[in-house]
């Protein structure tokens, strides 16, 4: 029978109904056959599988799972690529390929930026960056174009990077470089459901950059939620994980201050010492518990370090000023 013209005042139809109800009777049952997995997972709790971050004090908060799509949105210039490709970096050096595609960077300077990440220093030696170029092979993978591309040429190259080169993650980066008509939802909802659809008959995990809207009145120092994220209301609904990235520009300016010898308050020194240069905020994990600001430091060779301070908790709600 095919269901696809189904009419709505069929329902009413007994006999089709028994119909479905059989077809379906295979995926319902009493609670008691669950038993014994509710008694593991009170005795476990949730056990996260997925792709684990670069920073350990995340590994039982957040992964990355195959068949998901992550969204990573944060304003201009708060360091979203520069976190992601971090991640990208790390998870391929776990064994899990992964393809990028930058359409806002050249690649020379996204590989320079990653291959700085791996050193930990703003100027590795020749050697080292042959070395960490050759690694790339079966590692990471480019797609070479900038500026606008067609969402579908997006969706044909995450095609191939999973298909064909076994590409574990892929980053796009980002939403508004992928030709979709400027505020029309419907594409946009469309287009996610690609990505879902595709990470799921993959396999894989996407990660989609998306900006956030300008904040009306509010600088800097607000830290967006994910009602912030720029684009269709579905977005945010369709996806598995959002994740704000939030550079703290006030620690920035006061540090570069301190580094000028300009004099600085006991409340900016305190500032300084006790605030993380970096804010990965989980603002959404449908398969995970944790929704939260975990603190990152920004050290060396534009790497990001787990820091002195431990994740910190913010309402799930998200927006907030810092
Ligand atoms: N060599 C560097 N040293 C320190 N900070 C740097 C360096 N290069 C870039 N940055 C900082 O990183 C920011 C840009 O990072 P990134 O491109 O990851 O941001 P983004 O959030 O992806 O931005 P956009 O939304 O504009 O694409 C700059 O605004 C600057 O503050």
């Amino acid at each position: 029978m095919n269901f696809q013209g189904f009419d709505e005042h069929k329902y009413n139809d007994r006999s089709l109904l028994a119909f479905l109800g059989q077809q379906e009777s295979q995926n319902i049952a009493w609670g008691d056959a669950y038993t014994t997995e509710l008694l593991d997972y009170f005795r476990d709790g949730q056990v996260l599988t997925g792709a684990k971050l670069p920073w350990s004090k995340t590994h039982d908060l957040i992964r990355f799972r195959p068949g998901e799509v992550t969204v990573h949105s944060g304003m201009n210039g708060h360091r979203k690529s520069m976190v992601c490709g971090q991640i990208m970096e790390w998870f391929a050096l776990w064994g899990e390929p992964c393809g990028i595609m930058s359409f806002e960077m050249p690649i020379r300077d996204t590989q320079k930026r990653m291959c700085q990440q791996a050193a930990g220093s703003y100027h590795p030696g020749p050697g080292f960056i042959r070395d960490w170029s050759q690694w790339n092979h079966q590692n990471l993978a480019y797609f070479d174009k900038l500026d606008t591309v067609p969402s579908g040429r997006v969706l044909g190259a995450v095609y191939f990077m999973a298909e064909a080169m076994g590409c574990k993650h892929i980053l796009i980066d980002s939403l508004t470089k992928c030709g979709l008509p400027y505020g029309e939802r419907g594409a946009e909802k469309e287009f996610i459901d690609a990505l879902c659809a595709t990470a799921k008959a993959f396999q894989i995990h996407i990660h989609l950059i998306c900006h956030v809207r300008k904040p009306e009145k509010r600088g800097e120092e607000y830290v967006p939620g994910k009602f912030d994220v720029r684009g269709a209301g579905e977005l945010t609904d369709l996806v598995h994980n959002v994740i704000i990235h939030w550079a703290d520009k006030k620690k920035l300016a006061l540090q570069q201050l301190r580094k000028a010898n300009k004099p600085l308050s006991p409340q900016d020194m305190d500032y300084i010492e006790k605030r993380p240069d970096q804010r990965f905020v989980v603002a959404k994990q449908r398969n995970g518990e944790f929704e939260g600001v975990i603190g990152l430091a920004f050290g060396e060779g534009l790497q990001f370090n787990e820091g002195r301070q431990l994740p910190f908790e913010i309402p799930r709600s998200g927006g907030q000023a810092a």
